[in-house]
């Protein structure tokens, strides 16, 4: 297991380099979600960028606006962002990334798509050559409630052959429920290992009825800052 200071300083880093160098003070930011997240909403702090509208895509991200005590917005007040940032559990050699592992995909995907540009950042275990090298997890699928059983049903047959289960709270009795009210299935998969058939199951997914989003974030980013051990900052970008 990955020293937990040498993975909190990676994503210091990431966070904060990632603010340096593609924020402006007035930006219209969107602010991603899980612990990486928190240094990028510090270093907007710490950089006075107090004219910034920033929009959140969860409890979480909108906690930490309000306390770092910066603009919060929404996308119904402002639809069109000019940079989110966020993080991600896994980004591969061709930038497909899987979200989601705080279950905070679906409100992540919507703010990532009104924004002209998204930025990764992460620490160094997240860094992959294939698809699903280093999360092992599966695909966070975010469903509502009433369909996730036949959902699963569904998911182990042909074409997906998907092994998914309920994402369980920890402090709480039951299964972990979104802030949008869903459930969240883990799908884990045997092999897929081209290009072609990750998109297509990104598409596929979306199909299923009951299904409100997933953590594929296909074709949606172009910039990734990962936080190394030895304190420098690989970026990777096209
Ligand atoms: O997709 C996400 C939440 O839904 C997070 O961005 C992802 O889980 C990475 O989190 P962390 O920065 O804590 O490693």
């Amino acid at each position: 297991m990955a020293d937990k200071k040498l993975l909190d300083d990676a994503k210091k880093l990431a966070g904060y380099r990632a603010v340096e160098d593609n924020v402006k003070n007035g930006q219209r930011v969107g602010i991603g979600s899980g612990s990486t997240v928190k240094y990028v909403v510090d270093k907007i702090k710490e950089l006075g960028y107090t004219d910034c509208i920033c929009v959140p895509t969860s409890f979480q991200s909108r906690q930490l606006i309000i306390e770092a005590g910066l603009k919060l917005s929404d996308l119904s007040i402002t639809p069109e962002l000019d940079i989110t940032i966020d993080g991600a559990d896994e980004v591969d050699q061709h930038f497909n990334l899987i979200k989601g592992g705080g279950g905070c995909q679906l409100q992540e995907k919507i703010v990532a798509h009104a924004s002209k540009e998204l930025v990764i950042v992460a620490d160094y275990s997240k860094d992959s050559v294939e698809f699903g090298q280093n999360w092992k997890k599966g695909i966070p699928i975010e469903v509502h409630p009433m369909a996730y059983v036949p959902i699963i049903k569904q998911l182990s047959q042909a074409p997906f052959n998907l092994k998914a289960t309920l994402r369980m709270a920890v402090n709480k009795a039951g299964p972990v429920v979104t802030d949008n009210g869903n459930f969240v299935l883990d799908a884990t998969f045997q092999s897929l290992n081209s290009q072609h058939e990750i998109e297509k199951l990104n598409v596929q997914l979306k199909m299923i009825p009951g299904v409100v989003e997933h953590g594929l974030f296909i074709n949606m980013t172009k910039k990734v800052y990962f936080g190394q051990t030895d304190g420098t900052i690989k970026l990777r970008s096209k």
